[in-house]
């Protein structure tokens, strides 16, 4: 069964250079770095945003999706922005995601859509999915989970990898409720076309975890979404290994620096 709820993390709090002052979204900036405050604050930009003239807003990757505001095609149909993706069998884990254009370290690549659904109708769901067989898909925001199994978009089929080339971050969108949480796959390393799109579930700890990982990576944990042990110097614990005191489980990912381009 393919199944996931994972706790997606929160991006860090925006942190600028003492010399580098926020800029004046809609009259300086081109909303497409963390120099524009909405975007560093996770926040996309009202429809009504008009920097930069020639470009346009560059934060508004979720409504160009059709999130927020439907675009309507001449039949009336919701239109969304292409995706730079496609689903493809992967070997030994079902489907994945893959890029079709190369992708810069930073870019958003596709928001991850579904049901906003409470931890009651999760569970009544997981249920119901599980009576009748179906593969389930979970995305926990922390606020609410996100049932991608019946409604979702292609981003529901990015398989986990202990060094992973996404991060789900967390985002607000203009005129909808504070605490409707959206989720984008940003990438965090150049990705080539034919790569496979991966993020690091970090299961908060149950037994769905006990999945075996065909991540490949050197620093597989041995398990789909188990977080690692690091020492106090860094260096990652190798199974079997209990020579040390260990710091703490840290999460690995939390330490990585994104750079910032939209
Ligand atoms: C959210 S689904 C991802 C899409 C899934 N591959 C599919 O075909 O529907 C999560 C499931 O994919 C598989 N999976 C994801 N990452 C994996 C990995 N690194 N190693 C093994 N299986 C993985 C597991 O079966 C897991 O329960």
């Amino acid at each position: 069964m393919s199944s996931y709820s994972t706790i997606v993390k929160l991006h860090k709090s925006c942190i600028l250079e003492a010399n580098n002052k926020f800029k004046i979204c809609n009259q300086e900036c081109d909303c497409s770095d963390d120099s524009c405050p909405n975007v560093c604050e996770r926040k996309e930009c009202p429809e009504t945003c008009s920097s930069n003239k020639i470009k346009g807003c560059q934060n508004q990757k979720f409504r160009g999706y059709g999130i927020g505001k439907i675009k309507k095609s001449k039949e009336g149909k919701a239109e969304p922005t292409k995706p730079n993706v496609e689903i493809r069998e992967t070997e030994g884990k079902g489907k994945g995601l893959y890029a079709t254009k190369f992708i810069e370290a930073g870019d958003f690549v596709i928001p991850f859509t579904g049901d906003y659904v409470s931890d009651q109708e999760k569970t009544r769901r997981f249920e119901v999915y599980g009576a009748k067989m179906m593969d389930t898909y979970f995305l926990d925001s922390g606020n609410h989970a996100i049932d991608a199994t019946v409604s979702g978009n292609q981003a529901k089929y990015v398989n986990h990898s202990c060094n992973p080339n996404l991060i789900a971050e967390k985002w607000k969108l203009h005129a909808m409720p504070k605490n409707v949480i959206f989720i984008a796959f940003i990438a965090i390393k150049n990705i080539h076309e034919g790569d496979e799109f991966t993020f690091n579930y970090s299961f908060a700890r149950d037994d769905s975890c006990n999945i075996e990982c065909k991540c490949g990576s050197p620093n597989c944990s041995g398990l789909v979404g188990k977080k690692e042990n690091v020492w106090k110097d860094g260096e990652v614990k190798k199974n079997g290994s209990k020579k040390r005191k260990m710091l703490a489980e840290v999460d690995v990912d939390s330490k990585r620096t994104v750079k910032r381009r939209r």
